[in-house]
């Protein structure tokens, strides 16, 4: 069986440290990054705003994302082969040969309607206002944030894209960002257990 795990949720909710736990834990699990499908810094427009618009859907190659996404799907042992994957099954728990999992991580994740129905689970990380903040500030992007971006570009795209997937009714599971990174680890690997109980 495959399973697509989405990590979603707003910049510095954790999903970042969050998946990479997981990888760990689950077997024959490969992972795709959206952050890695930023297309070229030249290409990414300025706003009416003043700012390069980094936290804009149309910032990301979607499509050839979509592809990996598919890749994987048409063939997740060569995807893990080709990614340099260990494919032996890393868990005790038998049948885990036949289990494959791609765990998405991003902060547009739910935003992308062609990828949408492909999740078996969609987890969504946030933390409030002032902690995404304080977070943010201390991070160096590849390109580091210009005075001002957080509260004048980061924050109102995430306020646009949270209020029109909460419109748009996309079944998520919400995760505290707050809590601390090995509750929200049980926690997850617990419910992504069970999921590939239930979906089995
Ligand atoms: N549960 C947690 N409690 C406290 N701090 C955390 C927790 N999880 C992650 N952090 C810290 O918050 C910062 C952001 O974490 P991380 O890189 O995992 O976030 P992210 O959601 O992937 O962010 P981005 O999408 O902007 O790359 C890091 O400094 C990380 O160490
Ligand atoms: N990965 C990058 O190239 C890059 C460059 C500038 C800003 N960002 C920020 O990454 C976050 C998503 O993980 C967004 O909030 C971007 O602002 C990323």
């Amino acid at each position: 069986m495959k399973y697509i795990i989405g990590i979603g949720g707003m910049t510095n909710g954790g999903k970042t440290t969050l998946t990479n736990r997981l990888i760990k834990a689950l077997p024959n699990c490969c992972v795709i990054h959206q952050d890695d499908f930023y297309k070229p810094q030249d290409q990414i427009e300025v706003g009416e705003d003043g700012f390069k618009q980094w936290d804009v859907l149309e910032s990301l190659d979607m499509e050839a994302m979509q592809n990996t996404v598919l890749a994987w799907l048409n063939n997740p042992m060569k995807f893990a082969r080709t990614h340099g994957i260990n494919i032996l099954p890393n868990s005790q728990e038998s049948g885990s040969n036949d289990t494959h999992i791609l765990i998405v991580e991003g902060f547009l994740l739910y935003s992308y309607k062609p990828l949408l129905d492909l999740y078996n689970r969609r987890y969504f990380l946030t933390v409030p206002y002032e902690e995404c903040k304080r977070r943010r500030s201390s991070r160096s992007y590849k390109v580091p944030d210009p005075p001002g971006l957080f509260d004048g570009h980061v924050w109102p795209m995430y306020q646009k894209y949270r209020k029109e997937m909460d419109n748009n009714n996309v079944d998520v599971v919400h995760l505290d960002g707050l809590k601390s990174r090995d509750e929200l680890y049980r926690q997850v690997l617990e419910d992504i257990q069970n999921t590939l109980l239930n979906c089995s």
